[in-house]
């Protein structure tokens, strides 16, 4: 019988990093998360218990915490693509990488004398993602956020679908939309400004979520994705994975209260998970770039 070792991938997950820039009285704050793994000749390691090749775990977290020192976080695509370019350039037997980084986000506190220097505050907001992959020369860069919650409290329809001896949902003209919105998108190229872009990007999505009158979530999906892909030529695809979390309509009549939707009984679960892909059809060929990111079809 023979048995090989398959595809394999191995570093340190989540390198939890803050890194506060102290150039001026007026600090800025990074807070993110790196999982650092290498690719390439990692055999010996897996079939014998032969680390020659094998760069440790914690160097790879070293090496997370001296580049946030030496060059700064920035973006974390640019963060992501230094490590994973530092790591196959540098050791003959690293092939490939793969670096994900999620990045959280502070505000600056507001005071009565104005935004304050150094006193920051989380509020919810969504965590932006990243992973970079390499394989040799080749680099993908798959980038997107999670944890973006909007809602909105009409504009909403649902109606038309098919009525099956199961059916008891009403249709309806008037509902609550709402959704916590988890998307990741596919660059083409590695050479842009990803905090400018990241930033139209969410707001042209949720500018496209307050805009869109709904007849079903995912055509609100589907409407999200293809005003990115309008306005950013860079972008190849975006995907999207979004719960309809649902707002039923409290049945006031017992206390002889009418209900013209305005209390609603906000459930967890189930929600309905409504998932999809929007791509332009020219776009070039994946490769490898989603092939780690789970959580998306
Ligand atoms: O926007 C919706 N899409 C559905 O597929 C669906 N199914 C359902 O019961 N409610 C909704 N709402």
């Amino acid at each position: 019988m023979a048995i090989r070792l398959g595809d394999n991938q191995y570093g340190k997950a989540e390198v939890r990093l803050v890194r506060i820039n102290r150039d001026s009285d007026v600090h800025t704050i990074k807070d993110v998360n790196v999982t650092s793994q290498l690719r390439g000749d990692f055999e010996a390691v897996h079939t014998e218990g032969d680390n020659g090749n094998c760069v440790a775990t914690d160097t790879q977290k070293n090496t997370v915490y001296a580049f946030a020192r030496r060059y700064g976080v920035g973006a974390i695509e640019d963060f992501a693509l230094r490590l994973a370019r530092y790591h196959v350039d540098t050791f003959d037997q690293v092939h490939g990488a793969r670096q994900e980084i999620e990045e959280y986000s502070w505000n600056r506190i507001d005071t009565a004398a104005g935004p304050h220097d150094h006193s920051f505050v989380r509020r919810g907001g969504e965590t932006r993602t990243t992973v970079v992959t390499k394989d040799g020369d080749r680099e993908w860069v798959v980038s997107g956020f999670e944890g973006l919650t909007v809602l909105k409290s009409t504009g909403s329809e649902f109606h038309g679908y098919p009525k099956t001896e199961y059916t008891t949902l009403k249709e309806t003209t008037d509902r609550i939309l709402a959704t916590d919105v988890k998307a990741r998108w596919r660059y083409i190229g590695t050479d842009l400004d990803w905090d400018k872009t990241y930033a139209s990007i969410t707001s042209i999505m949720l500018e496209a979520f307050a805009e869109t009158h709904s007849l079903a979530l995912q055509q609100t999906l589907y409407r999200m994705g293809e005003a990115v892909l309008e306005a950013h030529p860079e972008v190849a695809e975006v995907r999207f994975s979004m719960p309809n979390n649902h707002h039923f309509l409290v049945d006031l009549s017992p206390f002889d209260l009418d209900n013209p939707n305005e209390v609603f009984f906000a459930a967890d679960r189930p929600y309905g998970k409504i998932e999809a892909t929007v791509l332009r059809d020219d776009a070039p060929e994946p490769g490898r770039a989603w092939e780690t990111v789970p959580g998306f079809i």
